[in-house]
């Protein structure tokens, strides 16, 4: 096992559908677990689908959504597990509550994982934009419901200008580093 500062760490990534939240996430997994780092995956797809199946696209549900992941995360992170979140996050004023509201007695850095809308549509990994185009989608992010620019980030990765495994590495480089 590498002897990185790895435990008790929360590494929150923030961006549209489609920018690369949970490829980075899956990618950045697979290198922490070959090096014995315990990770815990929290993606927002997931968690919608069992034990936030309550919540939909409204602002307040997007910020309770938010909140009882930043609890879990803590919870988590608090037990030693490098926890990696994808969440779209959409709203500075929720980024700010989980740093500095929820998740203060670890680690936490808020990763902005950036592509244009127009790239991501281009992307429409999960056929969303397409949907949403023909006025299938409530809320869409992006379009109805706003998507904030991150104004202090603690890492900025551009989709468009690196590929997945520089990103990887910039994330290793940043948070990681073995001592
Ligand atoms: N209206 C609307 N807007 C945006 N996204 C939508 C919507 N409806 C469903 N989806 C799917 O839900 C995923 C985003 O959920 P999140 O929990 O990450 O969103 S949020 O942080 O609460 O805003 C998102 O996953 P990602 O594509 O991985 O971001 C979509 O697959
Ligand atoms: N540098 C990169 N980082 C992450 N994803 C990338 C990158 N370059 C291209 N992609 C592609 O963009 C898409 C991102 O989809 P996904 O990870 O599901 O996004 P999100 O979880 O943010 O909705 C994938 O098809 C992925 O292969």
């Amino acid at each position: 096992m590498e002897n990185y500062n790895s435990l008790g760490k929360v590494i929150w990534f923030t961006g549209l559908s489609g920018a690369g939240k949970t490829t980075l996430s899956n990618n950045l997994k697979l290198k922490l677990e070959k090096d014995g780092i315990p990770v815990i995956q929290l993606d927002g797809d997931l968690l919608r689908e069992s034990v936030h199946r309550d919540l939909g696209f409204s602002q307040n549900d997007r910020k309770e959504n938010v909140r009882r992941t930043a609890e879990m995360a803590k919870m988590l992170a608090e037990q030693n597990y490098c926890v990696i979140v994808s969440l779209i996050t959409p709203i500075e004023a929720f980024r700010q509550m989980i740093k500095n509201d929820i998740v203060n007695s670890v680690d936490c850095h808020i990763v902005y994982v950036k592509a244009s809308f127009q790239t991501c549509q281009l992307r429409d990994v999960k056929g969303l934009y397409e949907k949403e185009k023909a006025g299938l989608i409530k809320n869409f992010t992006g379009t109805k419901s706003p998507f904030e620019e991150p104004l202090k980030p603690d890492l900025v990765l551009s989709t468009e200008e690196s590929t997945i495994d520089q990103c990887t590495q910039q994330l290793m480089n940043q948070f990681f580093v073995a001592c």
